[in-house]
């Protein structure tokens, strides 16, 4: 039995993780943190983390980047494992947790899903083909009007895995309107729509000369990403310090 707390358990996916784990056996949510109270769950609910009073095996993470400094910072002195799932983190809290890698089990996914995951793998072969071949690689991702990152986590996590098979070699445009300039050969072009109740769509364009190849993955609800996350807070369970991912959890399955 795995025994986690929730963070942001009053939120969209705090919600249906809660819904998940109340029907699975192996994992229960023990506390659940958030800051709106209007919610009434079956386990306690602290309105932050320095005040849960609660043991547990595991951190579920789906809230706010202004709560993941006090989320790293509990993880590591509590040695409570963190699945870190919120997107839209600064720079210094992305090195902050490369520095918590030391000290605690993080596993940090901007897409629990199975689908992205995979496509993830199957980019970094795709853009060793097409990039040296001249093609154009656009991302275009779509999520509802509630999301308050852009370009969403999972765009910049498929746009890193292509830049990471490149050597590194491309730079990442999200704004032509400025510009007034040709696209510069060595970039990855990123567009966010925001509207309705999408909850989220990924396409990666391969634009070449008279070809274009397209990848595209639709997430028809929230319920891939929490199934994804109860997983990885199974296997994130007992797990020594260190940096783990998603393909990981895939990998142990
Ligand atoms: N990695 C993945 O697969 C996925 C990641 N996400 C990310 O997860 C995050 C949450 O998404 P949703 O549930 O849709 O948002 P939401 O806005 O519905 O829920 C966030 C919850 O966090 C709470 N919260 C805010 N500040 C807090 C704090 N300091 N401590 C504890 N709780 C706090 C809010 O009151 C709210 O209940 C976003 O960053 C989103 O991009 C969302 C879906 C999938
Ligand atoms: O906010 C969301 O909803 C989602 N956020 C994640 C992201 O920013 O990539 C993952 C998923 O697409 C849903």
């Amino acid at each position: 039995m795995t025994r986690a707390i929730m963070n942001g358990c009053n939120g969209k996916m705090g919600q249906c993780i809660t819904g998940i784990c109340a029907q699975d056996e192996d994992i229960e949510i023990v506390a659940g943190i958030d800051t709106y109270d209007g919610i009434k769950n079956d386990y306690p609910v602290f309105a932050s983390l320095k005040e849960c009073t609660v043991d547990a095996d595991v951190i579920i993470d789906f809230s706010n980047a202004k709560a993941v400094d006090a989320l790293l910072a509990y993880g590591v002195e509590k040695q409570i494992p963190i699945v870190l799932c919120t997107t839209g983190l600064s720079e210094q809290q992305l090195a902050d947790v490369e520095k918590a890698y030391e000290k605690v089990a993080i596993l940090k996914s901007a897409n629990m899903s199975l689908g992205i995951n995979t496509l993830m793998e199957l980019l970094k072969k795709a853009a060793q083909v097409f990039a040296p071949a001249g093609f154009d690689m656009e991302i275009v991702e779509k999520h509802h009007n509630q999301k308050l990152d852009a370009p969403s986590g999972t765009a910049l996590a498929l746009a890193d895995s292509m830049n990471e098979a490149l050597d590194e070699a491309y730079t990442y445009t999200y704004d032509r309107s400025q510009k007034r300039k040709k696209r510069d050969k060595y970039e990855i072009g990123l567009s966010s729509v925001r509207g309705g109740n999408i909850v989220g769509e990924h396409e990666v364009i391969f634009a070449g000369q008279d070809e274009v190849i397209e990848f595209k993955h639709t997430a028809y609800s929230k319920a891939v990403f929490a199934k994804g996350a109860v997983e990885a807070a199974k296997f994130l369970k007992g797990k020594s310090a260190g940096h783990y991912d998603m393909a990981d959890v895939i990998a142990a399955k």
